[in-house]
């Protein structure tokens, strides 16, 4: 049997010194160990963009007869784009976004009883992040792989079942849409399933990927400009699905436009290219740098489905990408030995299984 991303991510537990969350209410003033400079992360100060940008990610139709090209485009310039006319039923993110809602809004000492262990993935803490940086970030997380119902149990002893219902519908949904996505993707550059042996296009035959997922809520701050929702990362997905509340937070990176906003667009999806589909695409396809930031008047929820192989698939660049003159820009990984990567070098990981090429 394939190791689980639940193994994963168990032989990389994250050893933080603060394990405990605060009470983010009863914060008047922004504590030192969450005032971000840009010694914490060099990122922090890179260039915002001007007021006056207008340019962001695309949103797109996925009934549009175009889709897949414009989804191919999006992919190559910035690395991530939202969609609209995605088939997942409106009430199905209004159930999401309350469920989330209604887990962060528990008590604090509710919330600590499905807290993650320290060798744990599932469960409720700190950004996985967090222990590749020396300041805290304004945010708080609660982790699902697999069946969240021992922990949604403690959380709500008499609603769980509910809840966990709401759960499995959204995976089941977002695991056909981010298939779905990936082939169109992947269509737009002529590579089709003979060319991908391991990923099948049929949706009904979905063993072959397998899912996390990632709530996360940005309590309003007292001082958002030095504070730090989520660092700037990339995903080590294939891809990653986002539903954010109606609250802006997400940026995404450009090297030539800075940090942009992506502006949220009621009923619509947001959709990040991860580092595992930046190796599949032989480098292509942006894996987006992105963080959140937070603010002072209104609270944010997101809902992060990250996707990507069974834990011992090799991912590699489609042949048909790589030019014969030249050596693959990266060479083979399992997501299992990528996590490893990324759990030690973090944002250098793909540099690290990059094959440099002569100049
Ligand atoms: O909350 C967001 O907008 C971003 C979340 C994110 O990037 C993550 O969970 O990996
Ligand atoms: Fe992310």
């Amino acid at each position: 049997m394939p190791a689980m991303l639940t193994d994963v991510f168990r032989g990389h537990p994250i050893h933080l010194p603060h394990s405990h969350q605060p009470d983010f209410t009863s914060l008047r003033e922004l504590p030192d160990s969450y005032s971000w400079t840009p010694k914490d992360d060099i990122l922090f100060a890179a260039a915002p963009s001007p007021p006056t940008a207008v340019e962001t990610i695309p949103l797109i139709d996925l009934d549009h007869p175009d889709a897949a090209n414009q989804i191919g485009h999006a992919c190559r310039t910035w690395g991530a784009f939202q969609i609209a006319n995605h088939g997942v039923p409106l009430s199905l993110l209004q159930d999401v976004e309350f469920l989330t809602g209604s887990l962060f809004g528990l008590p604090v000492q509710r919330k600590l009883k499905a807290a993650r262990s320290d060798t744990g993935v599932s469960g409720y803490g700190v950004a996985r992040i967090a222990s590749f940086f020396n300041k805290q970030m304004w945010s708080e997380g609660f982790t699902i792989t697999g069946s969240p119902l021992n922990d949604f149990r403690k959380l709500w002893p008499q609603h769980h079942l509910n809840y966990c219902d709401i759960v499995e519908e959204y995976e089941e949904r977002m695991k056909k849409l981010a298939s779905k996505l990936m082939w169109l993707a992947l269509n737009s550059l002529g590579v089709s399933e003979e060319d991908v042996e391991w990923a099948s296009l049929n949706s009904a035959d979905l063993s072959w990927a397998q899912a996390a997922l990632q709530l996360n809520h940005y309590p309003v701050c007292p001082e958002p400009d030095r504070a730090m929702g989520l660092a700037a990362h990339t995903d080590s997905t294939l891809l990653t699905i986002l539903y954010q509340n109606n609250t802006a937070g997400l940026q995404v990176f450009r090297d030539d436009l800075g940090w942009i906003t992506v502006p949220p667009v009621p009923g619509s999806l947001v959709v990040n290219v991860g580092d595992l589909f930046h190796i599949l695409s032989n480098g292509l396809f942006k894996s987006v740098l992105h963080r959140a930031r937070v603010n002072q008047t209104r609270a944010r929820l997101s809902v992060d489905f990250l996707w990507g192989p069974q834990s011992d698939i090799k991912i590699s660049p489609v042949p048909k990408l790589v030019s014969p003159l030249e050596s693959p820009l990266y060479r083979s990984v399992t997501w299992k030995k990528y996590l490893q990567t990324k759990a030690t070098h973090f944002n250098k990981a793909l540099s690290m299984i990059r094959n440099h090429r002569e100049e």
